[in-house]
């Protein structure tokens, strides 16, 4: 049989442990796919330096070449160029591709599915979101008779660590940034991951298979992690709640007022209960529930991060293309027929914990209440408790709301910091998950 020639881009913390497995697990991969698969090179910037386990002879700085000497173009590089180039290239050499890379298919996906379709060869990148949890294949393929309404979930491994390590061990945010880099399941930038960019990056790729409409990443609200406190993750442990960073992807219908079915999609931290199965996602795993018409409450747990439970999902990517390969036939295209409209977060409702630090006098409490109803908003709960002794005593007021559309929120925090018996408002995070 024919060997499938696999070239593989990059080297670093995923791409070592696909070459790892790739030797290692020769004879069942071969197996798995009818014909064996090839190592052909790897594509490195400094072909020179040794690289423990790997065959020097596959080095490589040329990686225009390598790709159209392959039949399967593994890219595990990251970023957008020259990965961009080099899987057009690709595809117009006529090989499949597998990718890891979800920042370049939030914002070039379209162009690459369409390359693709055009070439009739595949493109797969189940680790691109979620690492090893399969969750590409299962809204590409298993639920592809479903109708998706809503999808919740943590799907950055370095920012769950990152606020566990804080919630469970009282860590200081750069110190917990620190380890989950030199655990390798940060980006190369690590401000991808604590700014949200990489989780709304995966945000867009899940909306746009969950509702079958492209979202490019910017049209995804996004907000990071880095103005989350102890004093947060203190205030949440007090309401029964942890701060976890959620990508929230939801189908909205028409409005009542003549606003359009859409989609939203945002990235954000937010309070969860203790009890929902989310707060319980610990370090670098993900974890994301899906709510389907027909198949309910689906969830999806595992490794979002690290070489080799991210390697292992990059394979099982690499045998379905080698597969069709030697067998014929192609994996699912683009399905972007319902072209909803993204919307904004005035479409998006949820509930609002709000903390104020006001002065301790007569009305003030009214006024505060005030600003809350002028916005249509209901109040669930108010703590108020005094902070200090004698004429500077002030209070800490801690609101939470019912639920509200996202800007009558917002816009309630603005008035709030502008009224005079404000003195701060200290924090300000979504409650979800109940
Ligand atoms: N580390 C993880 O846990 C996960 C990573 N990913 C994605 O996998 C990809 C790779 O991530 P990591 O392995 O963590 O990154 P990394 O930074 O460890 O590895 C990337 C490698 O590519 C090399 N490189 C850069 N430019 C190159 C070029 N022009 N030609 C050849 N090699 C080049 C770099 O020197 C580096 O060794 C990224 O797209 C990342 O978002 C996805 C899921 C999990
Ligand atoms: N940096 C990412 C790696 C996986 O996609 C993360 O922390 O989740
Ligand atoms: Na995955």
């Amino acid at each position: 049989m024919e060997p499938v020639r696999v070239a593989l881009l990059g080297c670093g913390v995923v791409g070592s442990e696909v070459a790892r497995l790739l030797r290692e697990q020769h004879d069942d991969l071969a197996a798995r796919v009818g014909a064996p698969l090839e190592l052909v090179g790897i594509a490195v910037r400094r072909p020179e330096r040794e690289r423990p386990g790997v065959d020097p002879s596959l080095l490589t700085a040329d990686a225009e070449d390598l790709v159209r000497r392959a039949d399967v173009v593994v890219e595990v590089v990251g970023g957008i160029e020259p990965v961009r180039s080099l899987l057009h290239e690709a595809f117009r050499h006529g090989a499949g591709v597998v990718t890891a890379n979800k920042m370049l298919l939030a914002e070039h996906g379209p162009e690459l599915f369409e390359a693709a379709r055009a070439a009739d060869v595949d493109l797969y990148y189940e680790a691109a979101v979620a690492g090893a949890i399969p969750l590409i294949r299962p809204l590409r393929e298993s639920l592809a008779g479903d109708r998706v309404r809503r999808f919740l979930g943590i799907v950055n491994g370095t920012t769950n660590y990152v606020l566990d390590q804080m919630d469970t061990t009282g860590a200081g945010f750069a110190d917990a940034v620190e380890r989950a880099q030199a655990l390798g399941y940060a980006e190369a930038d690590p401000t991808a991951d604590v700014e949200g960019y990489d989780a709304a990056s995966k945000a867009a790729i899940l909306a746009s298979l969950a509702f079958h409409t492209r979202v490019p990443g910017d049209a995804v609200h996004r907000e990071g992690i880095t103005g989350v406190t102890a004093a947060d993750v203190a205030a949440a442990a007090r309401l029964g709640c942890v701060v976890k960073l959620l990508a929230i992807g939801e189908r909205v219908p028409a409005g009542a007022d003549g606003g359009p079915e859409g989609v939203t999609v945002r990235v954000h931290p937010a309070f969860v209960p203790r009890s929902h199965p989310l707060a319980g996602v610990r370090g670098p795993f993900n974890a994301v529930f899906v709510e389907a018409e027909a198949a309910g409450e689906l969830m999806f747990y595992g490794p979002g991060a690290g070489g080799t439970p991210t390697a292992g999902a990059v394979l099982g990517d690499v045998v379905a293309v080698a597969r069709h390969r030697v067998h014929g036939g192609r994996g699912p295209g683009e399905s972007a027929y319902a072209d909803l409209p993204a919307l904004p977060m005035s479409r998006v409702l949820t509930r609002y914990h709000v903390r104020l630090e006001v002065a301790d006098r007569p009305g003030v409490l009214a006024r505060v209440a005030d600003a809350f109803a002028a916005h249509g908003v209901s109040i669930e709960q108010v703590r108020q408790q005094a902070v200090g002794e004698g004429p500077d005593r002030t209070a800490e007021l801690v609101v939470v709301t019912h639920v509200a559309p996202d800007t009558s929120l917002s816009e309630t925090v603005e008035d709030l910091a502008h009224l005079d018996a404000v003195l701060d408002v200290t924090s300000v995070m979504r409650v979800e998950g109940e």
